[in-house]
């Protein structure tokens, strides 16, 4: 198969195209589809910093030796297209991946057919195809000089180490991070490189034993072989050895007969039994457009649909369920979007699943005054309120004020994101430090390790509290996750996960505190994501503390308490109300293939300023003066930056007056609103929406 790695983007006429890229790959400037690369960007994060090899393209075609390090590329592929909606279930626990397994004998057209199945699915995102090469044993040097020889069994089934590709197929479809390891076969090693990977929705995992392993057969969903003739996969073998392996004709021949072709008689083709289809090595198309929509149907009844299941169930059902198993979150993070008086009910009945202070220890002073305003607030027990002073209180007021002028707005949010940051810093663990003070004597004080700590913002109003905690800790590192909610189903979608290196290694995850940061907690939507996304790469839910402004505290409050009731929640502020209103919405509707993409960068001008149309109100939404928008989306531009203010302004005029090739098309789209709230934080915070 073709080395280096490939993602798909879909071509001028919507037709899905697939692109060889080099993993150090950006998103072209400008790029209609730079949400697309940028998810893939965020699948394959690491490939900047790992893959200092791999820097030349690696192309069909090209000769060997002018492109020398082809064959050290990976041959993972991700394709990731539209956000990843919840792969998770209402209490937090994730929905295994989709696993199919292509075997089939050495240049039969496996990872042609991965590559089409792949195609074929656009409407899936975030979908990647992992090679069983990369899980080749390693050599002893004794073995390494035989492969150099053509003298080393690579087609006998002991040559691979099935627990680690087990372990990599398990780890992904129970939704965690895995680093890949880089094969080249060219060293006949796994090279130092690794490929983070992170996500797919569905794995397709490709090799000539994956179907060999009783026990990797059990993790596969769906299991292929692909059928071609011998002289079909010896003649495809010669070509591509020769051009991406570094093979002359000679080696090419005497590995084949030595090795390749009784393995195969012997053990691959007897793998056949073992699939559910067998797929032709070549004409192959009626196969595969069965086998996408085999999958595609399978992968419906797979998906998420967290807050269109809760809205339809009854608050009595709930409080019911709620009251048999109080640790049994039976609600989703959209909880409390049904009437008031239905919230009330069902939160009623729930009992709380820990003790505030005994489940954390919480030291005073802080836990006493702000565990107390905790209490009285309503909130679950791992909610951590601010003590609300005067002090506290007059800066909420700027913040809730609506006529609140942009500095000010922001200088506000600095004090107050200062003061919910340093009672967040109370719960990290401090280890006792001696210290020699003056007078030579010895005094025991505390420290903090700071190298295990990062900050997460979810974006793009997580990032206002980031001023505040690297005030308070300078060399943090600092990540990011992209989660805008859809404009049909008002669910949360996962664009970008930008983690700190640390946080995507899992050895080093395990022992990192992180400061997950989000301006408000409404719905819990996109705190619900963002934590699980930090537990998929093994940080613990307790040393995770969530860093929030204000809170609903009839909203996904509770959902997320029971759901991750280690997480630590600290807020400055708590709202009473939460409504779910169905707002008109200005899409820009471009002619071209882009439209989907270029319909996220829509101003939030255009949000702020739409006029709540009366017969589009959801049911039991009150017209309030004080109502503000929780979730209009990011500002993105074209090219993935954040436009600014003037930006955004020229933008949307552009937009109106139809400039930018766009028509604008009136919709509506479903938002969460904190009542009475600070409106949409991170637009007032950088002056980018109204008030
Ligand atoms: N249906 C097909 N028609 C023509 N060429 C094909 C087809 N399938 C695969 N090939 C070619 O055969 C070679 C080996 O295919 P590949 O998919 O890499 O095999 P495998 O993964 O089984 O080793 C590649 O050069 C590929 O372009
Ligand atoms: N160092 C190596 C390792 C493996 N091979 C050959 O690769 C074949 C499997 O890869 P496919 O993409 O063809 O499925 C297998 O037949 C091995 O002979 C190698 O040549 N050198």
């Amino acid at each position: 198969m073709q080395a280096g790695k490939i993602v798909q983007r879909p071509s001028g006429n919507g037709t899905p195209i697939l692109q060889p890229v080099t993993p150090v790959d950006k998103p072209s400037e400008g790029s209609p589809h730079s949400i697309l690369a940028s998810a893939a960007a965020a699948v394959s994060l690491d490939h900047a910093q790992s893959s200092s090899s791999s820097t030349s393209a690696a192309s069909k075609g090209k000769p060997a030796t002018s492109n020398p390090t082809a064959s050290t590329r990976s041959k993972t592929i991700v394709l990731t297209d539209a956000g990843r909606a919840p792969w998770y279930n209402s209490v937090g626990e994730p929905v295994p991946a989709y696993v199919v397994g292509i075997a089939g004998g050495s240049a039969s057209g496996k990872t042609s057919v991965a590559r089409e199945i792949l195609k074929k699915l656009p409407n899936v995102p975030w979908v990647a195809i992992v090679s069983q090469d990369a899980y080749y044993k390693s050599l002893t040097p004794e073995q390494h000089k035989l492969a150099h020889q053509e003298q080393y069994d690579f087609d006998h089934p002991d040559a691979f180490d099935y627990d680690i590709l087990k372990q990599c197929i398990k780890d992904l479809r129970g939704g965690k991070s895995v680093e890949i390891p880089v094969y080249s076969f060219v060293q006949h090693q796994r090279t130092s490189e690794t490929n983070y990977l992170y996500g797919p929705a569905v794995l397709i995992v490709e090799g000539i034993f994956v179907l060999h392993d009783p026990e990797i057969r059990e993790l596969l969903d769906l299991k292929v072989y692909v059928q071609a003739d011998s002289d079909l996969m010896l003649a495809r073998r010669i070509k591509r050895d020769i051009v991406e392996r570094g093979r002359s004709v000679n080696s090419v021949l005497d590995q084949y007969l030595r090795y390749v072709k009784p393995a195969f008689d012997t053990f691959v083709s007897a793998t056949a039994r073992h699939a559910d289809m067998i797929v032709p090595g070549s004409h192959n198309e009626v196969a595969i457009e069965v086998i996408s929509q085999h999958m595609e149907k399978q992968l419906r009844n797979r998906s998420r649909k967290l807050r269109a299941e809760f809205y339809k169930t009854p608050a009595t059902q709930i409080a019911t369920s709620a009251a048999k198993d109080a640790h049994v979150a039976p609600m989703s993070p959209y909880e409390g979007l049904g009437s008031p008086n239905e919230r009330r009910t069902s939160f009623a009945n729930i009992k709380p699943s820990l003790k505030r202070d005994q489940s954390f220890g919480l030291s005073a002073p802080y836990s006493t005054s702000s565990t107390s305003a905790a209490d009285e607030a309503g909130l679950p027990p791992n909610v951590i309120l601010l003590a609300q002073t005067p002090q506290l209180q007059s800066l909420l007021t700027i913040l809730h004020d609506r006529s609140t002028p942009t500095s000010e707005f922001t200088f506000a949010c600095k004090r107050v994101g200062t003061l919910v940051v340093e009672l967040a810093t109370t719960l990290l663990p401090y280890k006792e430090k001696e210290v020699t003070i003056h007078g030579g004597r010895k005094h025991i004080g505390h420290e903090i390790n700071v190298s295990t700590l990062c900050s997460v913002s979810i974006l793009r109003s997580g990032a206002v509290l980031e001023p505040s905690l690297r005030r308070a800790f300078p060399a943090m590192s600092l990540g990011s996750l992209l989660i805008q909610s859809n404009e049909e189903d008002g669910e949360p979608h996962l664009y970008d996960v930008s983690l700190p290196s640390f946080i995507r290694r899992r050895e080093t995850a395990e022992k990192s505190w992180v400061f997950l940061l989000d301006a408000q907690i409404g719905t819990g939507a996109a705190a619900f994501m963002a934590i699980r996304v930090l537990l998929d790469h093994s940080v613990p839910e307790d040393q995770i503390i969530f860093v929030t402004l204000l809170a609903s505290s009839q909203g996904g409050i509770h959902a997320l308490n029971r759901a991750f009731p280690r997480v630590r929640i600290v807020v400055a502020g708590v709202d009473p109300g939460l409504q779910k209103l169905r707002i008109p919405w200005q899409t820009a509707t471009s002619s071209g293939a882009s439209a989907n993409k270029q319909d996220r960068d829509v101003s939030s001008e255009s949000l702020h300023n739409a006029a709540v149309d009366e017969d589009d109100l959801s049911p039991g939404f009150n017209r309030n003066d004080n109502l503000h928008m929780l979730a209009s989306p990011p500002l993105l531009s074209i090219d993935r930056r954040f436009v600014s203010n003037d930006e955004a302004k020229q933008r949307s005029q552009a937009q109106r007056q139809g400039s930018v090739g766009q028509s604008p098309a009136k919709g509506s789209r479903v938002v969460f609103a904190i009542t009475p709230g600070c409106g949409s934080i991170g637009d007032r915070f950088w002056g980018t929406g109204s008030r």
